[in-house]
C-alpha cells in the first residue's frame, strides 16, 4: 500500500535536506520519482537545502493540478514510483487532496515536507489538510533550537529586525539571511514562550545589556 507521509518541523529543521535524501535513497534503488516544490528561496523550479545541495524541481503554483500531471505522465508511458513534495505548506487544500488520491488510487508513495504554522502561529492551508489526511505525521528528528536552548516550535517573522505579528501569510525569506530574498524580512525560530513574548535573539540581547550593572569605578 502506498502512503502519504508528512514530515514537518520549524524553518531550518532540515526538511529540504531530508527531501533530497529521501529522493536520493529511492533513486539509488532504481525507483523513479518526481520532485515538486513551491516558492523555494533558490528560485522557481529549484528545491534547495541550507546544507548546499539543491536539485531541479517542478514548481507548484495554486493552479497546478497534481492529478492531471501524474495521470498524463503515466498515460504517456512515463513511470512514477514516488513523489517528493517540498514547501507543502503553500499548497492548496485541493492540491493536498490530489496527493492523497495519487497515493490511494495510483499506489504512488507521496513524501510531503513543510512547516505547520505561520509567523502568527496559525496553520497554513496545505499543512492543515496534510495533518487531516496523512497516513503519518513525522516531526523532524534534528531539533531546531530557540536562542534559550529549548526546542524551537514556532516561526517568528522580523521586519527590519523587529518581530511582527501582522502581514501577508506568505513572504519568502530565511533565518540565516534577513533581507533575502525579500528586502527587510527575516525569520527566527523560537520556543512558544519566547514567541509569545516576542523575545527574539536581538531583543533578548538588548534587554540583557540594559540590565547589566555599571562596571565598578565608573
Ligand atoms: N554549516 C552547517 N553545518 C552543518 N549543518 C548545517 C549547516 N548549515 C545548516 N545545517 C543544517 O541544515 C539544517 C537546515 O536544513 P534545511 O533542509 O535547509 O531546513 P528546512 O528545509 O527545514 O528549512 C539546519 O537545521 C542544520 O541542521
Ligand atoms: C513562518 C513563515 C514562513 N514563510 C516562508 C519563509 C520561507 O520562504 C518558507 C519556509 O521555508 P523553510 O525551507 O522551511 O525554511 O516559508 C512564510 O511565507 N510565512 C510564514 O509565516
Amino acid at each position: 500500500m502506498a502512503s502519504l507521509l508528512f514530515f514537518t518541523g520549524t524553518m531550518d529543521s532540515g526538511k529540504s535536506t531530508l527531501a533530497l535524501q529521501t529522493n536520493h535513497n529511492h533513486a539509488a534503488r532504481g525507483r523513479v520519482g518526481r520532485i515538486f516544490t513551491s516558492q523555494d528561496r533558490a528560485g522557481d523550479g529549484r528545491l534547495s537545502s541550507r546544507l548546499g545541495l539543491s536539485t531541479e524541481a517542478i514548481e507548484v503554483d495554486p493552479t497546478f493540478d497534481f492529478w492531471e500531471y501524474v495521470v498524463s505522465s503515466l498515460t504517456a508511458g512515463g513511470r512514477i514510483d514516488y513523489v517528493i513534495a517540498d514547501e507543502a505548506q503553500f499548497y492548496t487544500t485541493a492540491q493536498v487532496e490530489a496527493l492523497a488520491r495519487i497515493a490511494d488510487e495510483l499506489q504512488i508513495d507521496v513524501f510531503a515536507f513543510g512547516i505547520l504554522t505561520d509567523f502568527r502561529t496559525r496553520l497554513f492551508e496545505g499543512s492543515a489538510r496534510l495533518v487531516e489526511l496523512a497516513d503519518r505525521i513525522q516531526p523532524l528528528q534534528v531539533e531546531a533550537l530557540c536562542w534559550c536552548g529549548k526546542r524551537a516550535t514556532h516561526n517568528a517573522r522580523t521586519e527590519n529586525g523587529v518581530m511582527v505579528t501582522e502581514g501577508d501569510q506568505i513572504v519568502v525569506g530565511d533565518v540565516d539571511e534577513p533581507g533575502f530574498p525579500t528586502p527587510n524580512i527575516g525569520y527566527e525560530v523560537l520556543c512558544r514562550q519566547h514567541h509569545r513574548r516576542r523575545m527574539t535573539t536581538a531583543r533578548a540581547r538588548a534587554v540583557t545589556t540594559l540590565n547589566d550593572p555599571l562596571p565598578f569605578g565608573s
